[in-house]
């Protein structure tokens, strides 16, 4: 007897299709190289109990995941119903690290895009656009209403708490502003004068870190760690960044200061891997 010929709807091939370009896009954003502090396949930066590995097993845990959020988006799911799919994903990701946070922010950032990406295969055309923008319209109010307390102990809430400083919830709630309005163009930027994506990428991390209120850096070297990584950047930045010829060199000395300095900004990292999801989501679905 055949088997039977399995039935794919035009629907659940285009959440397979956002899936495959979240992961694809952690995979990037885990490939590209110097980023300063940060892990690659190149070391492990500013962590010592963390390498490309446990980043790989992270992805892979994290495989479908997109998927279901995208569905769940399409299906207009409340954030607290998205969040119930965050908080497993969550769960899977601490269990395939041995409980190191490899993609905290990723799970949250990337995984409302997903959502917002689903959500917008329901109007079919233009359906890659502005998928930051539905995550703040659809998404932001609930988002910034989940109630913090006092007994909540992630770095962020410490970080807010010492600081004031905004996060995760801020960015998303607010559409991804630093995505719109610093990554995206920078990408985009060395993008066309035919540099390779990695360079692109490279150069989009710095631009965010230019821009962003970075928690990881916050929580690991206080207001002064976070100045002296912004001011990196934008200097990195004025000087033209990966369009100059020496862009590379001048990037990786800049890495190897922040790993001896203990500095790694995991927070810009998460959203270069939102960019470039936006990037690799907006060519599948024109
Ligand atoms: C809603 C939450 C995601 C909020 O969590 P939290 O209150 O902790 O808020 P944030 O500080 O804002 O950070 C969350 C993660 O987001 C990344 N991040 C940091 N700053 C920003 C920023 N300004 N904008 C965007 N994203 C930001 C960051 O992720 C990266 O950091 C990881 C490592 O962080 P950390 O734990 O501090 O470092 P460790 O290695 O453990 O310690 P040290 O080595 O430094 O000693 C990293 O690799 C990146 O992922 C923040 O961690 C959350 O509470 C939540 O509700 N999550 C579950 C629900 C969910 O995901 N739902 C799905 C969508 S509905
Ligand atoms: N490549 C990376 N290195 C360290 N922390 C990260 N968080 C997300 N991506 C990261």
């Amino acid at each position: 007897m055949n088997a039977p010929a399995l039935v794919t709807s035009p629907a659940t091939e285009r959440f397979r299709v956002i899936d495959r370009c979240a992961i694809n896009a952690l995979l990037d954003e885990l490939a590209c190289y110097p980023k300063p502090g940060l892990v690659s396949f190149v070391d492990s930066g500013s962590h010592d109990d963390m390498s490309a590995a446990t980043f790989l097993r992270s992805i892979e845990a994290l495989r479908g995941y997109f998927a279901q959020m995208a569905a769940a988006g399409a299906d207009d799911a409340s954030f607290r119903e998205l969040n119930v799919i965050g908080r497993t994903a969550e769960a899977r990701m601490f269990d395939a690290t041995g409980g190191r946070n490899t993609h905290r922010g990723a799970v949250f950032s990337l995984g409302l895009l997903a959502g917002a990406a689903g959500r917008r295969t329901r109007t079919q055309k233009g359906a890659g656009s502005g998928v930051c923008e539905v995550v703040g319209r659809r998404w932001g109010e609930e988002i910034l209403a989940v109630a913090r307390t006092a007994k909540d102990t992630s770095h962020g809430d410490l970080v807010r708490r010492r600081y004031g400083a905004n996060g995760a919830r801020d960015q998303a709630a607010a559409g991804f502003p630093t995505v719109r309005e610093h990554a995206l163009p920078a990408y985009r930027q060395v993008r066309e004068q035919a540099s390779n994506p990695s360079a692109a990428a490279v150069h989009a991390l710095f631009a965010i870190m230019a821009a962003l209120e970075d928690n990881n850096l916050l929580y690991r070297a206080g207001p002064e760690g976070l100045d002296y990584a912004r001011t990196a950047a934008s200097g990195f930045l004025s000087r033209g960044g990966m369009i100059q010829k020496d862009g590379h060199a001048q990037a990786d000395a800049i890495h190897r200061r922040f790993v001896a300095y203990n500095l790694s900004p995991g927070g810009a990292a998460d959203l270069l891997a939102a960019t470039l999801f936006v990037v690799a989501w907006e060519q599948e679905a024109f």
